[in-house]
Parts: C-alpha cells; structure tokens; sequence
C-alpha cells in the first residue's frame, strides 16, 4: 500500500495493494492496524454511505461543523475527481484545496480527516461512490462551500455539472469568513 499526503496536511491518497489473477482482483479497502499505522487513521467509522450518480454530477462540497466527520473515499464503479478544501477561517490553509481522480480502475482511495469541506465530479457514464465517515450524519448541522468560488479556484474537468438545489446555494469563502 503507498500513502502519500497530499497539499492539505492530513489528507491522505491511498493505494491499496491489489491482487489481480485470472479472476478478477481483490483488495482490502479497509483494515484497521494497516491504516492506523499507514494513513493515521485512529478514529472509528461509525456509518458507511453508498451514493451512485451519473456523468457530469458533482456532489458538495460538504462538511459538518459540530460534528465534523473523516471519511474514507473510494469508488466501487466508474470515476471521479475528488476535491477536498479547507474551509476554516481560522487555518493557515484556510481556501485550499486538493483533489485526485479516483476510479474502479486505480483502485485509489482519500482520507479527509474531520473539517475538510468534501465534493466529487463524476467522469465516467456512472460513479458507485462508496465511504466511510466517522461520525454520523446530522442534517442540520451541514455546511458548505460553493463548487466554483473563482477564490478557490478548483481545477475541475467540467464547467456545467449537474448540481442539487442546495449544492448551488452554498456559501464562498468570502462569505464563510464573514459569517464565522
Ligand atoms: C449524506 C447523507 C444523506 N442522507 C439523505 C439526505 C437526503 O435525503 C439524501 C441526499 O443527501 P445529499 O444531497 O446531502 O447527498 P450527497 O450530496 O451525496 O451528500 C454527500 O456528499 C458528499 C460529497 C459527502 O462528502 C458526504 O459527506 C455527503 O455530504 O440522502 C442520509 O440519509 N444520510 C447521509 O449520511
């Protein structure tokens, strides 16, 4: 397995070992001591989440405050670009992002620990996107980064995704400093 930390410190790309015979493959997604002692994973995963999308949707960029959740991002079918931004006004990497593509082909895998706001574009016909979070989902406790704040400046591979209402409506960073 290599792990390499990518520009925001703590967020991890992992890529797992996989085994491929004439079969098909098999890896470990996950596996405690292994990534504990590899990515610095220590917190427990207390929900798993499965979402599936189709070309051109981009999902986020999500985060909670209270309750904010690591997760460990993979995906089972297809492939994304996968962003992860520091929204703290308070960090020195404060508007910084990073991002990776993931596939079923790469077999690669992130690590967002707790705080990171978190999105995904799909680039392949569907994405399965499957991850584990370490604290549960508290809808009112959502908060969010607009996809295409220019003082971002996220690199993403498509100008006009599909977004939900509520993925249109989140604040800039701009605003989020203010309202903090
Ligand atoms: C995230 C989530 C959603 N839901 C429900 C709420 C809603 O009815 C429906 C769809 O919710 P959303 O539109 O928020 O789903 P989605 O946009 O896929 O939200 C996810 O986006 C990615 C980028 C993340 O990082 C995740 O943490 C999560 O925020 O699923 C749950 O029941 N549990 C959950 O954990």
């Amino acid at each position: 397995m290599i792990v390499t930390e990518l520009r925001l410190p703590g967020v991890m790309l992992i890529e797992p070992d996989v085994f491929r015979d004439p079969r098909g493959f098999f890896l470990e997604t996950f596996q405690a001591q292994r990534y504990r002692e590899a990515a610095g994973i220590t917190l427990p995963f207390v929900q798993d989440n499965h979402s599936r999308s189709p070309r051109g949707v981009l999902r986020g960029l999500h985060a909670q405050h209270r309750y904010p959740q690591g997760k460990l991002v993979r995906v089972a079918r297809g492939e994304v670009f996968d962003v992860s931004v520091d929204i703290d006004p308070a960090s020195p990497y404060f508007g910084v992002w990073t991002g990776a593509v993931l596939s079923d082909d790469n077999q690669r895998q992130l690590w967002i620990p707790p705080g990171y706001a978190h999105g995904f574009l799909v680039l392949s016909d569907v994405a399965d996107f499957e991850y584990k979070c370490t604290d549960y989902y508290v809808p009112d406790d959502e908060v969010g980064l607009v996809w295409d704040d220019s003082a971002v400046g996220i690199d993403w591979p498509l100008a006009d995704p599909v977004l939900s209402d509520k993925d249109r409506a989140w604040p800039t960073l701009a605003q989020i400093k203010a309202d903090r």
